[in-house]
């Protein structure tokens, strides 16, 4: 799987977010995407993900045989957990696993029961998310993101909310469900993204 940006461009109204990003990403690799509160990095994950399109430039996807994936299909591939993207709030953790499973493939068959154990909330699973700490919610997300079988994984501030103990867990989880995808962290803490080999900095694209 690759992901081709070819001087990719974002504006809102007349300010310019970043300009022509020429940038290639890979299978098999993992970025950083840094840059101070405000440079772009959610506004370039959500065109990364397809959700959002580029003022200017282009954006390709090609899948591990190098055939291309049209930007309407790439959701098909892609995982993503941000601040942004909620949960469904008055389902219980196990209609909120059963529901996202039902549209996604799990990436190493685990069953219901087992999602629930990684995540250790046994006790918590016929509770409505709206009563979930902050934390509980994006361990959820972050969980749904990294057993769902797809090739592109998106991290967009994965350790906001989360606890020491939380934030462990998160290393576990890439230590565990990273390997041969093609990983994106947006963040500004070093702790979240020093296992990326590959950083690319917004200030660079201004
Ligand atoms: N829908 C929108 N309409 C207008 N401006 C927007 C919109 N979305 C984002 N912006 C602006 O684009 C810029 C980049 O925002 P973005 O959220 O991508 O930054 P970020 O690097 O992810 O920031 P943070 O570190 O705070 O999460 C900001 O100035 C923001 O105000």
């Amino acid at each position: 799987m690759e992901i081709i940006l070819n001087k990719v461009s974002r504006r809102f109204n007349r300010e310019w977010i970043f300009k022509e990003i020429n940038y290639t990403f890979s299978s098999g690799n993992a970025y950083a995407l840094l840059g101070i509160n405000g440079s772009g990095k959610s506004t370039l994950l959500q065109i990364i993900s397809g959700s959002l399109a580029p003022s200017a430039g282009i954006i390709s996807y090609k899948d591990n045989l190098g055939n291309p994936i049209e930007v309407d299909d790439i959701f098909n591939s892609v995982s993503i957990a941000a601040p942004y993207l909620e949960l469904i709030e008055d389902f219980t953790l196990q209609e909120i696993i059963k529901f996202h499973f039902s549209f996604k493939k799990r990436f190493l068959h685990q069953s219901d029961d087992e999602v629930i154990a990684i995540l250790n909330m046994v006790a918590n699973k016929n509770k409505a998310v709206k009563y979930f700490s902050s934390g509980m919610k994006q361990r959820v997300k972050l969980a749904l993101a990294f057993l769902s079988d797809t090739p592109i994984l998106i991290l967009d501030e994965p350790t906001s909310n989360l606890d020491e103990q939380g934030s462990n867990w998160y290393q576990e989880m890439i230590k565990s469900y990273t390997e041969n995808r093609l990983v994106l962290i947006g963040s500004n803490q070093a702790q979240e993204y020093s296992f990326c080999k590959n950083q690319l900095y917004l200030a660079d694209y201004k």
